[in-house]
């Protein structure tokens, strides 16, 4: 279907399969690789050792990590929660402090927590919603909804570098779990 356009030049959002066409890099999070990220740490982690389910996979394509380039990712969040805490990213700040990010809501319902010293935002997700993640926010995504996968594209520099630790010291200030047919936000760490 996209043979005549090189690839070097674009992707696609195969919507059928719920994945990136053209990509050239995939990560796989498992409830295993998610310590610390969930309130009730000792069932994620019987959970992990049970069934450990496949939390989200992130379909990348990759480019040279130097200034001026751009790296892109569909992500798949699947649905689920551990111990009413509803399934989420793990979360990161980026290391370069002036890289920003967007997101592009491709299908499902989640919230995108946006985290900087005590101050916390979220962005409701859905589709078509366009998420602008400014430079220096920690950012997580959560879905909302265990009716099916929260998916979603995401842009960013390639000198931007990923920093999981920084979340140990500016935490992210709210949690999000399941109520009724739907979600309430609670007090984070
Ligand atoms: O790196 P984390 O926090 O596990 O989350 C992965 C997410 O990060 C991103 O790189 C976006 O910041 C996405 O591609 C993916 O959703």
């Amino acid at each position: 279907m996209y043979e005549k356009i090189p690839a070097g030049f674009f992707t696609a959002f195969d919507r059928q399969n719920s994945l990136l066409y053209n990509a050239d890099d995939y990560e796989e999070r498992k409830l295993s690789d998610l310590q610390g990220c969930f309130v009730a740490e000792e069932i994620r982690h019987q959970m992990a050792l049970q069934e450990n389910k496949t939390v989200y996979r992130v379909y990348k394509k990759t480019a040279p990590l130097v200034a001026g380039e751009l790296l892109q990712a569909v992500t798949v969040l699947f649905p689920g929660t551990v111990n009413g805490e509803f399934f989420m990213t793990r979360g990161h700040y980026h290391i370069h402090p002036k890289c920003a990010e967007i997101f592009f809501c491709l299908g499902g319902r989640g919230l995108l927590l946006l985290q900087k010293g005590n101050e916390t935002k979220w962005v409701e997700m859905k589709p078509d919603v366009i998420a602008y993640i400014p430079a220096g926010w920690g950012h997580r995504t959560v879905n909302t909804s265990l009716a099916g996968p929260l998916v979603f594209i995401a842009f960013w520099p390639a000198v931007a570098g990923q920093n999981y630790q920084r979340r140990l010291k500016e935490p992210f200030g709210k949690r999000v779990f399941q109520a009724d047919r739907s979600y309430v936000i609670g007090d984070g760490d």
